[in-house]
């Protein structure tokens, strides 16, 4: 199975080009602490530069219930969770939920959490965004019907065999298609290339 792509971190109007011209199928706003930090007010300007078929993704780590309820009204298609989900806003939250997980050792799968609105897991290293790949290994017990999110480290070179070691339904890829000055058009190419032509 050839999966979708993810290119998340995104922060200049600069960098939309080549998420449209690839037609990458999701795009994610980090709203957590980072080097690609953008404000819920600037993620929802870039939107608007986005192909329409492209869905949205804000990025959340520990984050204070202002910025929940800002991004729950910024209307994203999908809130992405790093950290320990409160149980309230598991039960006001309507929009799509993917968990985000750090994979340190098999035991680490068992925070993966069972509800209704959580659709998806991204499962990353010990530090999301760090750009380091963790042991794909771990994944192969994993059942086929979780619809796994594989991020942490992902690049042109490696992607090939993440994905025939994880089997993930989506990729998820940030510092691997980044330079000096963000985001690079050449690297997102690359990049989209390569999965797509995954097994030819
Ligand atoms: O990008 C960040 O700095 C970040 C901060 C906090 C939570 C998540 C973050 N990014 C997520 O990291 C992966 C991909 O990262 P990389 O390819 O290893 O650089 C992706 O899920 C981003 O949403």
């Amino acid at each position: 199975m050839i999966p979708k792509i993810k290119v998340c971190g995104i922060t200049k109007p600069e960098e939309i080009q080549a998420l449209n011209d690839m037609a990458v199928d999701y795009v994610g706003f980090v709203f957590a602490t980072s080097k690609r930090k953008i404000t819920v007010e600037k993620a929802i300007k870039l939107r608007k530069l986005l192909n329409k078929d492209i869905k949205t993704v804000a990025v959340l780590k520990d984050p204070t219930d202002d910025l929940v309820q800002w991004v729950i009204d910024g209307q994203f298609d999908i809130i992405q969770w790093h950290g320990i989900i409160p149980e309230k806003w598991l039960a006001r939250i309507d929009q799509n939920i993917w968990q985000g997980v750090s994979i340190c050792n098999e035991a680490s799968l068992n925070e993966m959490i069972g509800h209704h609105n959580i659709v998806g897991y991204v499962l990353d290293g010990k530090n999301p965004g760090s750009g380091k790949p963790f042991d794909w290994e771990l994944l192969k017990q994993l059942s086929t019907q979780s619809n796994i999110i594989l991020a942490g480290g992902l690049n042109a070179e490696n992607v090939d065999t993440a994905i025939k070691t994880a089997h993930p339904h989506i990729v998820d890829v940030s510092s691997g298609v980044e330079d000096a000055n963000g985001k690079s058009y050449e690297k997102i190419k690359t990049f989209v290339r390569k999965v797509r032509n995954y097994d030819k």
